[in-house]
């Protein structure tokens, strides 16, 4: 067995949604980022990566890249489950935060399980989302970005 950890933090920015764990949810801003910014998936990524010590989202999909502009981030964990899958390791169970005043996560949080499930090979009871504020504290508390961290526990195929 392998455990792997993320972290994740993107800047809000002019819009009208944002994308988190593959759901479009609607907000009076944005997240800046190279691709479509899905900070959960962002930090899920990192967390398979971590587990298998192969480096992180930057160096396999670098913002320098044109070919990840405004990617798809559910792509992205396809491809790093792929990367996976190839060296032989599979998820078990994955356990997410996502840290934000404003929007709420809650209503989403049944839909962005059921797309990492799928996008992992995993059932939903597998996947875990949660959601905090910072109780107005620091910048997630001011409402400058949102904050998400992901473990995840790899087993040998
Ligand atoms: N963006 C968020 C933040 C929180 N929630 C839900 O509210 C609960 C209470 O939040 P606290 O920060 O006061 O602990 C939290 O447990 C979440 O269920 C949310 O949906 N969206
Ligand atoms: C996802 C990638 C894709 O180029 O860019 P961003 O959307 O800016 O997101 P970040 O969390 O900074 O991760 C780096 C990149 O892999």
């Amino acid at each position: 067995m392998r455990v792997g950890q993320g972290l994740d933090v993107h800047a809000f920015c002019d819009g009208d949604h944002v994308m988190l764990g593959g759901v479009r949810v609607p907000h009076d801003r944005g997240l800046a980022a190279h691709s479509d910014g899905d900070v959960v998936l962002h930090a899920l990524c990192d967390a398979v990566l971590g587990a298998l010590a192969l480096g992180d989202i930057g160096k396999h999909f670098p913002p320098s890249d044109e070919r990840w502009a405004d990617a798809d981030s559910r792509d992205l964990l396809r491809a790093v489950a792929a990367m996976a899958a190839e060296r032989g390791w599979r998820a078990v169970n994955a356990d997410l935060t996502v840290v934000c005043e404003a929007p709420r996560v809650g209503p989403h949080v049944a839909a962005m399980r059921g797309h990492i499930a799928t996008d992992l090979g995993l059932d939903t009871d597998a996947v875990s989302v949660k959601a905090t504020t910072t109780e107005t504290l620091g910048f997630c508390g001011r409402g400058e970005g949102i904050a998400a961290t992901a473990i995840v526990l790899m087993e040998r195929t």
